[in-house]
């Protein structure tokens, strides 16, 4: 026992109105130690001004902050509202008394007023959430390509034209690209022309804009002819050499629809003079990028990491209204902790037409835990890994590759560094 274990607060849960916005932004701000500039504070406000916020208040003051974005998220065969929660911060005077654990049971209650079976969130430390019920349920590759020599492809380019827009044209003319990606991959985000604007191109420079790390203004290529869709694009930023370092282009966003739409995009970024690397944020694991490259040397993996963490919060909702690759009929024993509503023997019956979701009495083939369905309901991990781990009982041998092979997805699920 610590001395922090010895006072559960007694915590009131309300709206935050707008009026208190800044009394809100203030207590994130002491959490987080951050002293953003006033164009950075104006973007939070007006994300937290549109997101569902939850205050916790002792004695009338604001001791936590919790708001969730109304998100729409792509999942196998489909889109859920989503519940994407944000800005989660404890005063640390009430640190470790159970605030964070109160502003969590409301967010379930909002989720189920608003009808959102999922929730998710971008951990600040892995070790917070998982007691939430939530999993890692996609994972993101950095990537360095060594561009001090040419590019080497083991596929031909796409020779349509490349053109540099206008970022501000960006949101419109990419937005069908990136719409294509969100029935091919899940785990991702639909999104307004605020949100290109703001979240993903920042063109105000409120996220950090035009000084990351020496990075300069955000570009935008595109492959294809002027009134055509375009067969790929690129947001990047790029920096001069400096004393100590190289040249560098930072990409931040790539899409293409075919393995030659990425080539020959891939191959301009890595000719861009003056430069010799190009830094890639956020890839998925299974980027065509890693294959199509003639000598593998020359592109390096340099990190890898767990991206958006998800909680399924009506895990009928979810499994049902995710598509299913192969047929499989098992029990799964749930233990839900978090939400009990979700625990307990269930027949799960799905094939490539639907599932079913039906409370049995009957012996579970598997036995396993809400935050590893999690982190397999968009295709990531699958589920023998945790079965390995020790932390996934299979009662029937063979019942964890039925269930594989049904919640396999062709690319794996992912979310973009920007998102
Ligand atoms: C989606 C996002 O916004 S991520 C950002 C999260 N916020 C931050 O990191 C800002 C700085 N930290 C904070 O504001 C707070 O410490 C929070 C929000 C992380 C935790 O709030 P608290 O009110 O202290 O959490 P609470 O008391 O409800 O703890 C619940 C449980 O989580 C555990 N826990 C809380 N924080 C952590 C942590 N950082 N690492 C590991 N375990 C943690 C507690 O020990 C407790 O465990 P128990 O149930 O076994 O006793």
């Amino acid at each position: 026992m610590t001395s922090d274990d010895d006072a559960r607060v007694t915590t009131e849960l309300r709206d935050i109105p707008e009026s208190d916005l800044d009394q809100a932004l203030d207590l994130v701000y002491l959490a987080f130690h951050l002293k953003p500039a006033d164009k950075t504070r104006a973007y939070h406000r007006e994300l937290l001004r549109a997101c569902s916020r939850i205050g916790a208040h002792d004695d009338g003051r604001l001791s936590g902050v919790a708001a969730a974005h109304r998100l729409t998220l792509s999942v196998p065969g489909g889109q859920l509202p989503c519940a994407a929660l944000d800005f989660v911060s404890v005063a640390p005077t009430h640190r470790r008394r159970g605030v964070l654990t109160s502003m969590m049971d409301e967010l379930w209650r909002r989720c189920a007023a608003e009808g959102r079976p999922v929730s998710c969130l971008w951990a600040s430390e892995s070790g917070i959430y998982g007691r939430f019920g939530f999993g890692a349920a996609t994972e993101s590759y950095r990537i360095e390509i060594d561009s001090s020599r040419p590019l080497a492809l083991r596929v031909t380019p796409d020779s349509r034209p490349l053109r540099l827009i206008d970022p501000a044209d960006a949101p419109a003319l990419l937005a069908p690209r990136y719409d294509a990606t969100l029935t091919q991959r899940a785990g991702r985000f639909t999104r307004d022309a605020a949100w290109w604007r703001d979240h993903v191109l920042d063109l105000d420079g409120a996220r950090g804009g035009d000084d990351r790390d020496g990075f300069g203004a955000v570009r935008v290529v595109v492959l294809g002819a002027p009134g055509e869709v375009p067969a790929g694009y690129a947001v990047y930023r790029t920096r001069g050499a400096g004393e100590d370092r190289p040249g560098a282009v930072l990409v931040e966003e790539l899409e293409a629809d075919t393995a030659p739409a990425a080539a020959a995009l891939w191959s301009y970024l890595a000719s861009i003079d003056l430069t010799s690397t190009v830094r890639i944020q956020a890839r998925p694991a299974d980027d065509p990028l890693l294959h199509l490259v003639a000598d593998r040397d020359q592109v390096r993996v340099t990190g890898q990491e767990p991206s958006m963490w998800i909680r399924l919060v009506d895990v009928r909702a979810a499994l049902t209204a995710r598509s299913w690759a192969a047929p499989v009929d098992l029990v799964l024993d749930l233990r839900d902790t978090a939400l009990p509503v979700n625990a307990g023997r269930f027949r799960l019956t799905a094939d490539p037409d639907g599932a079913t979701w039906l409370p049995t009495d009957a012996a579970p083939d598997l036995s396993l835990d809400v935050r590893e369905l999690a982190s397999s309901y968009l295709g990531g991990t699958p589920l023998r890994r945790f079965v390995h781990a020790g932390l996934v009982t299979e009662h029937t041998p063979g019942a964890v590759r039925r269930l594989d092979a049904a919640l396999e997805t062709e690319w794996l699920p992912f979310t973009g560094g920007n998102d």
